[in-house]
């Protein structure tokens, strides 16, 4: 995937076209949207991604967890474009390369510029009329009256609040989320789950989440994936009701089994 079809939500340089003009997806998932093989990543003599076979559908929520140091931010960033694999093919919708793919990036630190306000913190980098969309956004993540003010009066669940309308601003195919919760409260952190969670539902963007939260990625996610030694140590299907409770057995039951394996039990 190039540079140029990539934007990161911290520096969304150009609107795409494509994006623009594709209507929102089907929330209904179906097809493989997603397609990892053999996936190598080296940093020097330190090989960080061993393989990675992996196959996401359209409009799936993926969770990865795993311990620190096993690859997740890496596996992320390969799929963003951020970096460049070594071996293997990475594809989306069958093209050879993710190039036609709109993806958005949000981290743990939300990245907006604070010297620009909030809806121009949204609006960085697009053209023509875009303030009706970014009020549209800002609207769908409960920030409708934010609009002028400086990210700097914001508190940390309202920042990144913020950094997610920037990503659905461009109306992404797969949203790429990197720890976005770690810095915040419990509470706060349950509010950004559920609104993450009601907006995937409603735009039917498939999701990769990494977290180091299993219960988080249990809650959340279609599927939960376990990296461990830059392998998939486990590639675990979540298929309860929604909205699921933390606290229920279903939810600890599969918690468990991952958090086993997670810990190497
Ligand atoms: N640019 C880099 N240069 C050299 N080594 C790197 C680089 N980026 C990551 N690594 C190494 O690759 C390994 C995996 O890093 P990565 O950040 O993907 O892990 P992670 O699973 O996301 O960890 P954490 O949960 O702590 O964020 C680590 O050993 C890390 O030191």
């Amino acid at each position: 995937m190039s540079f140029s079809t990539y934007t990161e939500t911290t520096t969304p340089v150009k609107e795409s076209a494509a994006s623009s003009a594709r209507t929102a997806l089907s929330s209904s998932k179906g097809g493989t949207h997603l397609h990892l093989k053999g996936v190598v990543k080296k940093f020097g003599e330190l090989e960080v991604l061993k393989g990675i076979d992996l196959e996401i559908e359209k409009g799936q929520f993926i969770a990865i967890v795993g311990r620190s140091g096993c690859g997740k931010s890496t596996l992320l960033r390969l799929i963003a474009g951020l970096d460049r694999h070594n071996a293997g093919t990475l594809s989306a919708d069958g093209h050879a390369d993710l190039a036609s793919t709109d993806i958005r990036l949000m981290f743990q630190d939300d990245r907006l510029l604070p010297w620009k306000s909030v809806i121009d913190n949204i609006g960085l980098g697009l053209k023509g009329d875009w303030k009706p969309r970014a009020l549209r956004v800002l609207e769908e993540v409960g920030l409708s009256d934010k609009a002028d003010v400086w990210p700097a009066k914001l508190s940390g669940g309202q920042r990144q609040r913020v950094a997610l309308a920037r990503a659905l601003i461009h109306q992404p195919q797969l949203l790429l989320l990197d720890e976005p919760l770690g810095a915040l409260d419990a509470l706060t952190r349950i509010e950004m789950q559920r609104l993450i969670e009601r907006l995937w539902q409603q735009h039917g963007f498939t999701v990769l989440l990494v977290t180091h939260d299993v219960q988080e990625a249990v809650q959340l996610a279609d599927r939960v994936i376990v990296l461990e030694q830059g392998q998939i140590g486990m590639d675990k299907a979540v298929d309860l009701a929604r909205p699921r409770e933390q606290a229920s057995a279903d939810v600890s039951a599969i918690e468990g089994k991952v958090l086993k394996r997670v810990l190497g039990q």
